[in-house]
């Protein structure tokens, strides 16, 4: 393996000055392909070796939406734990597992907490977020580069002092933005969007930020209704951008419900998606309405129903897998899983197997553990053909 490692630090990028102090450091050499850095080099862009591969994957969702329990899950499917960098700041917002890291772009706010009230502008204004920073270390590290990434410290509400952060295999960047620029959405080898409609939002934002935060229910309130605007104007538009939107919803199954307890979660998987071949139930490209509740699964009020059909998204060709209700009895889940085609699984039973592992994680027993579970599967196997692609054209540039 060849490792490019021009180390990009926040300041590099911003002074001309400091470019020439970090141009030639080079921290991690292995063994392949070495380019030299001319010492009069005016650019820290450097060619580097085909053998590394980060594949890269976007997730956007709002604050409170469930990405760390979505980064969870998927860092379980490839297996290990994952931790903050050891020894490092331990208000680190990274994740690091053997496959994995996962950086939450939190970190690329240009402005801290009292700059963005000075400025008058919240975190999801594209104006308190360093895109061209963010651009240029989520390039290097796909190209093979480690890079030294701003830390933002939600404790503080200050911006820390770098951290490093080597090439993983896969490379995970959530946040409010990752589909916001235009440089950056092209990096991504693949782009979820965590679509949860504002009643559950608010519900799960009470659950958290009053049981865990100490906040009254009028200050999430008044958060909530802060960011709507700009959530509206700079997060939601990205989800037209995405290869897959889970959608969290009310239930259709009670009538007038406002309890929020019961879901309908939606899997919109965009046709067309190098190595994603959307999951299915029973017939590929019907419609489906399907009621699994009786003699193979326990259901109790308001009972489960999955839909399944094709759809048309922001002007894309889309299937849509559904599910309104609740599992009573995961140990159940085979029933269902034996209807669904392309799951990307490596054994029968892969993702009850993966829901029941983690079935003290919020949502394991309706739609969004579950579709978040597929995702995580379809994610392995688009990494796995990934790589093969890259170990075939390595064979084949050798042969030339
Ligand atoms: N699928 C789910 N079902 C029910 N509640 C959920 C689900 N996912 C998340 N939650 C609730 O939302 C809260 C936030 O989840 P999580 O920490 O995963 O979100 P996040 O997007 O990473 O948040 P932040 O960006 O603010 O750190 C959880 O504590 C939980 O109460
Ligand atoms: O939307 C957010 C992303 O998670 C945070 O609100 C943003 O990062 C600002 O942080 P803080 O609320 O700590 O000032």
């Amino acid at each position: 393996m060849a490792v490019c490692t021009t180390v990009y630090t926040a300041a590099s990028l911003h002074s001309p000055s400091s470019i020439s102090r970090h141009r030639n450091q080079q921290l991690f050499f292995f063994s392949g392909e070495k380019r030299r850095l001319g010492k009069r080099s005016n650019s820290l862009e450097i060619s580097c070796s085909a053998e590394f591969s980060t594949v890269v994957i976007g997730l956007a969702a709002d604050s409170g939406c469930g990405k760390s329990t979505f980064m969870r899950r998927l860092t379980s499917v490839f297996g290990g734990a994952a931790a903050p960098p050891r020894g490092g700041n331990p208000d680190s917002n990274t994740l690091i597992s053997d496959t994995t890291t996962v950086i939450c772009l939190d970190d690329f706010h240009s402005l801290d907490r009292t700059g963005r009230k000075e400025k008058g502008v919240t975190a999801l204004d594209p104006r308190a977020n360093d895109f061209d920073l963010m651009y240029e270390q989520v390039k290097a590290l796909k190209q093979g580069r480690a890079v030294e990434k701003p830390i933002y410290n939600h404790v503080s509400g200050l911006l820390d002092p770098p951290e490093l952060i080597k090439p993983p295999r896969i490379l995970v960047i959530e946040g409010l933005h990752p589909m916001y620029d235009a440089r950056v959405r092209d990096l991504l080898d693949f782009s979820i969007y965590l679509d949860i409609s504002n009643e559950v939002k608010f519900a799960w934002k009470i659950q958290r930020d009053m049981a865990e935060r100490g906040h009254s229910l009028e200050s999430i309130k008044a958060s909530i209704e802060a960011r709507k605007p700009d959530f509206d104007a700079y997060i939601d538009t990205q989800k037209q951008y995405a290869d897959c939107v889970i959608e969290v919803l009310p239930t259709q199954l009670i009538p007038d419900d406002n309890e929020g307890k019961v879901l309908r979660v939606k899997l919109v998987m965009k046709e067309g998606v190098k190595y994603f071949d959307p999951v299915y139930l029973f017939d590929e490209g019907s419609t489906i309405s399907w009621i699994p509740c009786g003699r193979k699964l326990t259901c109790s009020y308001p009972g489960i129903k999955f839909a399944y059909g094709p759809d048309v998204y922001y002007d894309h060709e889309v299937s849509v897998l559904e599910m309104d209700g609740q599992f009573d009895r995961l140990d159940e889940l085979i029933y269902v899983e034996s209807h669904l085609s392309n799951l990307s699984t490596k054994f029968y039973g892969e993702v009850s197997q993966q829901m029941l592992k983690h079935s003290d994680f919020p949502g394991s027993n309706n739609g969004t553990g579950l579709f978040q579970t597929i995702v995580g599967l379809k994610i392995r196997d688009l990494y796995e053909h990934i790589i093969e692609e890259k170990a075939a054209a390595r064979v084949e540039a050798t042969k030339v």
